[in-house]
């Protein structure tokens, strides 16, 4: 029998691409869709990409329209998603694709986020350490931010392995789509297109403590790390470069085998051969990660650098990635490594 989603959010970009992947997924039946402001328009005049659901209508985002489905994706602002995942019951698989449950950490939330903690479900990121069986039979997801997935995979593995002192620096390029559909002035097209920016710098996007929190989950004590988004003139796509510095007695060799040994069996995460590096157009539109490893020895730092879709892997991709697992199904139902280029 077809598991029954419903998606709160549908006319957003996180929400659209959550359809793309749903409308292809062997077990699932599309049920409720709802929006905000455009609750009552036709999806065709939204998402005009999701040709099947062209004729659908936005429904209000309530718990009663959402309620009596298998599963319920929250595809919504910060702060949003508590109030409505508070009404539906335990039986119902909710997965949350904003922040509101992904940091343990009250002071953490309140700090970035600047509301009261709503809580802290299980971590949708599978390849971190312990998150599959956290995830298996769970009713609660917290979908990670797309930035912390570039970034957690990138360094876990030398985290994981020791190889790595406490502190990570990180550059990360992302497409503008991570920012939402709503309007902003610096997103623009003659703002953004053939130029790139940072934003946020100094320690104060909010995916830090989200990233700090991975890290720190896998190494022998607390990881700082300082983060710099920008900004890229391209619609999807993430490219994290980081780096640590490496432990004494590291090398090229020892960094190689814990990233081969960290990724040999991930169904969506390909540790390039050596050479080769990570590039956005290659991920676009897939649920793969490709990520590449280096030892720089005159600085005595090690490179790592990832590449996903901010809005497949990022975010609509790990999503059903988490709720195959939570449902019991293969993770990859549904889900491509198939990337288009050029
Ligand atoms: N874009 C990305 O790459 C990523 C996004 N996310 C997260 O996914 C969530 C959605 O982001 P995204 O799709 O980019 O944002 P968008 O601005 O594109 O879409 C927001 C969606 O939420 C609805 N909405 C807005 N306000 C409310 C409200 N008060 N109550 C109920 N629904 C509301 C909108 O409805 P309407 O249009 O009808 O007003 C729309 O469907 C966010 O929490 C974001 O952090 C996570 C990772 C990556
Ligand atoms: C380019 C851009 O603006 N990106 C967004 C990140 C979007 C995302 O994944 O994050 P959340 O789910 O936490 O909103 C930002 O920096 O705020």
């Amino acid at each position: 029998m077809a598991v029954r989603a419903a998606v709160a959010g549908a006319s957003g970009y996180a929400g659209g691409e959550l359809l793309r992947l749903l409308l292809v997924h062997p077990e699932i039946e599309i049920g409720a869709l709802t929006g905000n402001s455009n609750a009552g328009q036709r999806l065709g005049a939204l998402q005009p990409h999701l040709f099947p659901l062209a004729d659908r209508v936005l429904q209000e985002t309530t718990a009663e329209i959402l309620a009596g489905h298998d599963v319920v994706f929250l595809a919504l602002p910060h702060g949003q998603s508590a109030a409505v995942a508070e009404q539906l019951g335990p039986e119902v698989l909710v997965v949350d694709m904003g922040a509101d449950f992904r940091l343990k950490d009250a002071a953490d939330w309140e700090r970035f986020y600047g509301s009261p903690h709503a809580g802290t479900w299980p971590y949708g990121l599978p390849e971190l350490p312990g998150a599959r069986a956290a995830l298996e039979g769970s009713k609660r997801i917290a979908v990670p931010g797309c930035y912390p997935t570039a970034v957690t995979l990138a360094l876990v593995p030398a985290y994981a392995a020791g190889l790595a002192e406490n502190e990570a620096v990180v550059v990360a390029a992302s497409g503008t789509s991570g920012a939402g559909k709503s309007p902003k002035t610096h997103l623009l097209g003659s703002e953004v297109m053939g130029s790139m920016s940072p934003y946020g710098v100094g320690g104060g996007h909010r995916h830090t403590p989200e990233m700090i929190q991975n890290l720190g989950a896998v190494a022998d004590g607390p990881v700082t790390v300082s983060f710099t988004p920008t900004l890229a003139p391209m619609s999807r796509g993430i490219l994290a470069t980081c780096s640590a510095k490496a432990k004494p007695g590291v090398t090229a060799e020892s960094v190689r085998a814990a990233y081969e040994k960290a990724y040999a069996d991930e169904p969506f995460v390909r540790l390039l051969p050596e050479g080769q590096w990570p590039a956005t157009a290659s991920v676009h539109g897939s649920n793969a990660v490709q990520v590449q490893v280096a030892y720089d020895a005159a600085a005595g730092r090690i490179i790592a650098i990832s590449a996903i879709d901010n809005l497949t892997k990022g975010t609509a991709g790990g999503a059903v990635q988490s709720m195959n697992i939570a449902l019991g199904l293969d993770e990859a139902t549904g889900l491509s490594t198939i990337g288009v280029a050029p």
